[in-house]
């Protein structure tokens, strides 16, 4: 007998014929109440959520799997499954199943993808949500960020450094690429990125000036400034093009685009932004500085408040505004806490407007909206009134949208479900016909009572009564005795033992009416609700300067509040090119300090002409990479607009940061990864001035001690022989020898981190100052490290003798076979014992001259290692 051919049902042909067309996509796919998943999906979705998977059918292909949820979970699974970093297709079904005899139309109304989705669930509410897209272009690379969430979107084209720190920066959720560029995006951006690559026919001029153009309803773009920006635009179209492709159509809250002017912002390089712990920390339960300046009180605040870290300002004017600002609210207690509740309720505006674009936004919303729009009609009140010139520009600006505000409080009702077809979103009062079916589907009881009541006085008959069954629906029942009161408009309908039931053309009115009632309801709400939505979104531009408004605002208050409770003060910004800090301290470290220890403050001094270069020497722990650090970030904090942590610091802009950490990992063959980035990055060096600031943190580290030595010098030289500039540098080393430069560079001076030494033991007192350091340190280091004290005593004999020796002149040769005899002397050696003639090989071969602090610990590790076999 022929084997049964396989039979696809519609159903399953519908599914395949729509899960083709999202290729890379899991496809949720709704059946009923249901979003069922199959096969390979199945099994992913089984595993991401933790749900059952079942098997159906057994054709010849085997089982097909299949796992479902309901439709009502899905936007609490759905954010799980974008988090797992799946793309997937939300297929609904495109008309009600009751209206239609053959299979239910079906097609993807979403698609979700990490750089693409504005659910709550998903975002988190501190931080954007960036899609990019990146354009290799012949020269350049254009790039574009755009946050659904919130209507951003900016534009930028550079060389791949420039590109490189913007992604750093911006940390897209997800970057979108020319397809044939894959190779190219891994080399220069790693592997850190969620990507999906896009045919490379999207990336072109014509294309993306189209589409472009035609969402902003413009004749070019020359409006936005961006026109010029040529690689960008491409990057740009892209982005509008991929929101087209996941379904993203509604996208009036993407009102603009702006560029991302490099030469506004002070310029982090990545390993800036890393080293400083911005925003991001090296393990994940790490501090960062957001996270000890996040005051705000929205978060659209936070949101701003993380850009300003990441682009601090290098104009002397928008900076001493931010920070004249801060000094009024710092002056003014009252205001400041009477902005801050009013603030507060506003939430998140910016993402509540955005869902009005998307046409997502709920009842609950709309309400929160008028709510935040009363809130900002109270601050642009106080704003007024106090004359200060900058709240007075903020509140001309601010726009309460009264009117819009006034109608979402009349037409809606303001204690609302969170779903608009839950029903009882209109106000009363809105609309006649939404009113008088209202009455009738909930007031059905009373307007039943009234006409039994009225028929009973009409027909004088007082035992009246009203029933439903569901042969005829509604009926009056009259009892055999006042059978003859019957009118004769009334129809009989049954005859009971000692009752007769009749209808009325106007109770079968009513019924009709009260049967179709809740479902025209519910048409009637949709409608007006879509009204509403519709004329809220004509306010989208004003709503969105209010959101963008109110969190600057937010951001101001909040250093305000840091200032006062962190004890910062304002710093004085110039033209000069000194740095001169005073009293300074590390802003994180200073919080994270055990209770009752205080932070030591340091004076850091630096000029073009006599101080340019500062080595600071001093053994690991003793605080060299937070006075380098600490210096940093409060330049970055004063030219964010921000007080700093400090006595008093005055000093001219800083245009470009700049961080080397040497570490053994990126070092290979004793070439410092530095010197390789030196020449890679020639542009940006040659871009280096006198207003530059560079922190070097034990450059050379790892190398042995002659390498090390040479790498650091080379540079240190690089920096004071620069033709054209002058960068202030912070050289931290443990390498004492580089205070030999000091004699021979005019703009190198010394400085040591002090520390105490008190028999044998090292007490870190952490202040800077003044003069080199006579030895290094890496005795010291192995015994931080737990080494044995037997062999931290060996090393002390061994340096001792070293000492010695060399102030009487004699070789380093000679000392080690002298400290050699002594070791043969120690009882540990005269056992014939195969791990301690192990140990005793090892340290005779160890040649002590060229040994690092490193090398010293790694050894010691070594045989600390063999003495526990
Ligand atoms: N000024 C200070 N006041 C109080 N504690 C400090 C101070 N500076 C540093 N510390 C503490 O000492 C620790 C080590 O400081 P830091 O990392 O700056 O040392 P380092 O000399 O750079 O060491 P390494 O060479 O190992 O990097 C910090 O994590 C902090 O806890």
């Amino acid at each position: 007998m022929a084997k049964a051919k396989e039979t696809v049902t519609p159903l399953m042909q519908q599914y395949n014929t729509i899960k083709a067309k999202y290729p890379g996509a899991l496809l949720l796919f709704r059946v009923g109440d249901f979003y069922e998943t199959f096969g390979e999906d199945a099994i992913k979705t089984a595993n991401i959520l933790g749900i059952v998977l079942t098997k159906r059918g057994t054709g010849p292909n085997g089982a097909l799997e299949l796992a479902g949820f309901p439709h009502h979970s899905l936007e609490n699974y759905l954010s799980k499954l974008v988090r797992a970093g799946q793309r997937v297709a939300i297929c609904d079904q495109l008309e009600d199943p009751k209206t239609t005899k053959t299979i239910v139309k079906r097609g993807v109304t979403e698609l979700v993808t990490p750089g693409v989705a504005y659910n709550d669930n998903i975002l988190s509410q501190k931080s954007n949500n960036y899609l990019a897209a990146v354009f290799f272009d012949k020269q350049t690379l254009g790039v574009a960020f755009c946050d659904i969430s919130t209507g951003e979107f900016l534009v930028a084209q550079g060389n791949s450094e420039y590109i490189d720190k913007l992604l750093q920066g911006f940390r897209p959720t997800e970057v979108v690429f020319q397809k044939s560029k894959r190779q190219e995006f891994l080399n220069l951006f790693g592997d850190k990125f969620y990507t999906y690559t896009l045919d490379d026919w999207a990336f072109t001029n014509d294309y993306a000036n189209e589409i472009l153009t035609k969402h902003f309803e413009v004749n070019s773009l020359k409006g936005f400034g961006v026109d010029k920006l040529q690689s960008g635009i491409v990057a740009a179209g892209v982005v509008l093009y991929y929101l087209g492709e996941t379904e993203h159509r509604n996208l009036q809250h993407i009102s603009s685009i702006s560029r991302l002017e490099e030469d506004r912002y002070m310029w982090l390089d990545r390993f800036t932004i890393r080293n400083l712990e911005l925003v991001s920390t090296a393990n994940d339960n790490g501090v960062t500085l957001f996270d000890v300046l996040d005051q705000t009180s929205t978060p659209m605040g936070a949101r701003m408040l993380h850009k300003w870290i990441i682009m601090p300002l290098k104009e002397l004017k928008p900076i001493q505004e931010r920070l004249g600002m801060v000094e009024y609210l710092v002056n003014h207690d009252d205001l400041l806490q009477e902005f801050l509740s009013h603030i507060k309720p506003i939430g998140d505006l910016e993402r509540l407007i955005s869902k009005v674009g998307l046409q997502k936004a709920g009842p609950r919303e709309l309400v929160q909206l008028k709510r935040a729009l009363s809130h900002i009609d109270e601050v642009k009140n106080l704003a007024e009134k106090t004359g200060n010139q900058f709240l007075s520009v903020l509140a001309s600006q601010l726009n309460p949208c009264l009117s819009i505000k006034e109608k979402l409080e009349r037409e809606l009702n303001q204690d609302p479900p969170a779903l608009l077809i839950k029903g009882n979103v209109i106000a009363d009062g809105i609309d006649d016909e939404l009113d008088r079916l209202r009455k009738i589907a909930f007031g059905g009881k009373e307007y039943l009572v009234e006409i039994q009541k009225r028929e009973a006085a009409v027909t004088g008959i007082p035992s009246l009564k009203i029933s439903f069954n569901n042969v005829f629906g509604y009926y009056l029942e009259v009892t055999h005795t006042h059978k003859d009161k019957v009118p004769e408009s009334w129809i009989r309908k049954q005859t009971l033992v000692n009752a007769e039931r009749y209808i009325t053309p106007e109770l079968k009115e009513y019924e009709e009416q009260i049967l179709g009632a809740e479902e025209k309801i519910q048409a009637i709400e949709i409608r007006l609700y879509g009204e509403l939505m519709y004329q809220v979104a004509q306010y989208i531009k004003p709503i969105q300067l209010n959101a963008y408004l109110i969190a600057k605002l937010d951001v101001l208050l909040c250093f305000a509040q840091l200032a006062v409770k962190n004890h910062y003060v304002k710093p004085t910004l110039n033209n000069t090119k000194d740095l001169d800090i005073k009293g300074g301290r590390h802003p994180v470290i200073e919080k994270q300090l055990p209770i009752g220890q205080e932070y030591i403050t340091n004076d850091v001094f630096l000029d073009n002409d006599n101080q340019q270069i500062i080595i600071i020497t001093g053994p690991n722990m003793s605080g060299k990479s937070a006075i380098l650090r600490q210096t940093a970030l409060i330049v970055l904090m004063a030219q964010m607009g921000c007080f700093v942590p400090a006595k008093d610091v005055s000093f001219g802009l800083v245009d470009k940061i700049f961080t080397r950490v040497g570490a053994s990992d990126n070092l290979s063959s004793g070439e410092s990864t530095f010197m390789v980035e030196m020449n890679e990055t020639a542009s940006i060096l040659n871009n280096i001035s006198d207003r530059s600031l560079i922190l070097l943190d034990e450059i050379g580290r790892g190398t042995s001690t002659y390498d090390g030595i040479s790498i650091a010098w080379a540079i240190a030289e690089f920096l004071h022989e620069h033709p054209t500039a002058r960068p202030k540098t912070l050289f931290a080393t443990h390498y004492h020898e580089l205070n030999e430069l000091e004699n021979t560079m005019s703009r190198i001076k010394n400085f040591n981190v002090t520390i105490k030494e008190m028999s044998n033991k090292v007490i870190f007192l952490r202040k800077l100052v003044p003069g080199g350091s006579e030895h290094s340190f890496g005795i010291h280091v192995a015994k931080m490290a737990g080494m044995p004290s037997k062999l931290i005593n060996r090393a002390n004999e061994i340096l001792k003798r070293l000492e010695i020796d060399r102030t009487e002149g004699q070789s380093v040769k000679d000392s080690i076979k002298k400290v050699q005899n002594q070791a043969y002397q120690l009882q540990m050696f005269a056992i014939d014992d195969p791990v301690l003639v192990k140990i005793r090989d090892t340290l005779n071969n160890l040649d002590v001259n060229t040994l690092t602090p490193v090398e010293a610990l790694l050894k010691l590790d070594e045989i600390q290692r063999l003495i526990k076999t």
